[in-house]
C-alpha cells in the first residue's frame, strides 16, 4: 500500500465539486502515476478542464471537498489552461519568461537559459521578439506551452495541449510530454482524440455523468464498448 502511494505524484479520494450547487465532479478517487502520461477524456461539459483546475490550485480551496489531495508547492506544477489572449502586447520572450516566476531561487542566468531551452523544445525561438498579440493562435499556444516548460515543473497537466496545432506541431508536442514522463515527471492531458489518446498516453481516465467510467491503461479504457457507451459512436 505504502510503496503504491510512493509511485503516484497526485492522489486523492471523495473528490466532490459543484459550480453554483450545481454538482460536476462526484466521489472521484484517483491516481496518477510518476513516469505515465495520463490522458482524460469524456463529453463537453464532463468536467475535464474543471479537475485540471482543481488539481492546478486555480479553484478556491473552499469549494472543494476531497480527502488525501495532496497540495504539491506551486512551482512543481505548471498548468496549461485553455487558450487564453493575453491582453498585453507582451513579447514572447517575457511571457515564456512568466514560467519562471514560481523559481525564486535561480539566479538570472538560470532564468535566462531555462527560457531559451523551452523555447527550443517548443519550437519559439525565431518568435521571441514577436508581440504575443501578433502571432498566430498555433504560436500563441506554443508559447504558452513553452511558458509551462520555462518553470521545470514535476507535474504537468495540459487542457488540450494541441488545440490549434498543425500536425507536425502536435506530434511534436505530444512527443515532449512523454518526454517529460519519461525522464520521471508526471503528465495530465485533456483530450479529445482518442486515436492521439491511444497512441501517446499510458493511462486514460474516462469521466461520464461527473463520475469516473472507467480508469486503467489507454488502451483499456478507450476500448470501442467505453467509447459506445460513454459518446454513443
Ligand atoms: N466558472 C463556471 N461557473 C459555472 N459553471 C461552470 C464554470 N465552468 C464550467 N462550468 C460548467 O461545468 C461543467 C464542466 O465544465 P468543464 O469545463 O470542466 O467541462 P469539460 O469536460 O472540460 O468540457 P469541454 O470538453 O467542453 O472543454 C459544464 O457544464 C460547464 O458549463
Amino acid at each position: 500500500m505504502s510503496q503504491s502511494r510512493n509511485t503516484n505524484a497526485i492522489s486523492f479520494s471523495n473528490l466532490n465539486f459543484a459550480y453554483n450547487n450545481r454538482g460536476i465532479l462526484s466521489d472521484i478517487s484517483l491516481q496518477f502515476e510518476t513516469g505515465k502520461v495520463t490522458g482524460i477524456f469524456g463529453e463537453n461539459g464532463a468536467g475535464k478542464s474543471t479537475l485540471l483546475k482543481i488539481l492546478a490550485g486555480v479553484m478556491s480551496a473552499e469549494q472543494i471537498k476531497a480527502s488525501e489531495l495532496q497540495n504539491f508547492p506551486q512551482a512543481d506544477i505548471g498548468y496549461l489552461g485553455q487558450q487564453i489572449t493575453p491582453a498585453w502586447a507582451l513579447k514572447v520572450s517575457a511571457l515564456v519568461e512568466l514560467g519562471t516566476l514560481s523559481r525564486e531561487s535561480w539566479s538570472r542566468e538560470e532564468k535566462q537559459a531555462a527560457v531559451q531551452e523551452a523555447m527550443a523544445q517548443t519550437d519559439c525561438l525565431h518568435l521571441a521578439e514577436r508581440k504575443v498579440l501578433e502571432i498566430s493562435t498555433g504560436e500563441l499556444q506554443r508559447a504558452l506551452l513553452a511558458r509551462v516548460f520555462a518553470g521545470k515543473p514535476k507535474i504537468i497537466l495540459a487542457d488540450e495541449p494541441t488545440a490549434g496545432l498543425d500536425p507536425r506541431h502536435q506530434l511534436a508536442v505530444m512527443n515532449l510530454l512523454q518526454q517529460h514522463a519519461q525522464n520521471g515527471g508526471t503528465v495530465l492531458v485533456v483530450m479529445h482524440d482518442l486515436a492521439a489518446g491511444k497512441t501517446f498516453c499510458d493511462n486514460a481516465v474516462l469521466l461520464a455523468n461527473g463520475k469516473v467510467y472507467a480508469h486503467g491503461t489507454a488502451t483499456e479504457v478507450l476500448s470501442d464498448e467505453n467509447i459506445f457507451d460513454v459518446f454513443g459512436v
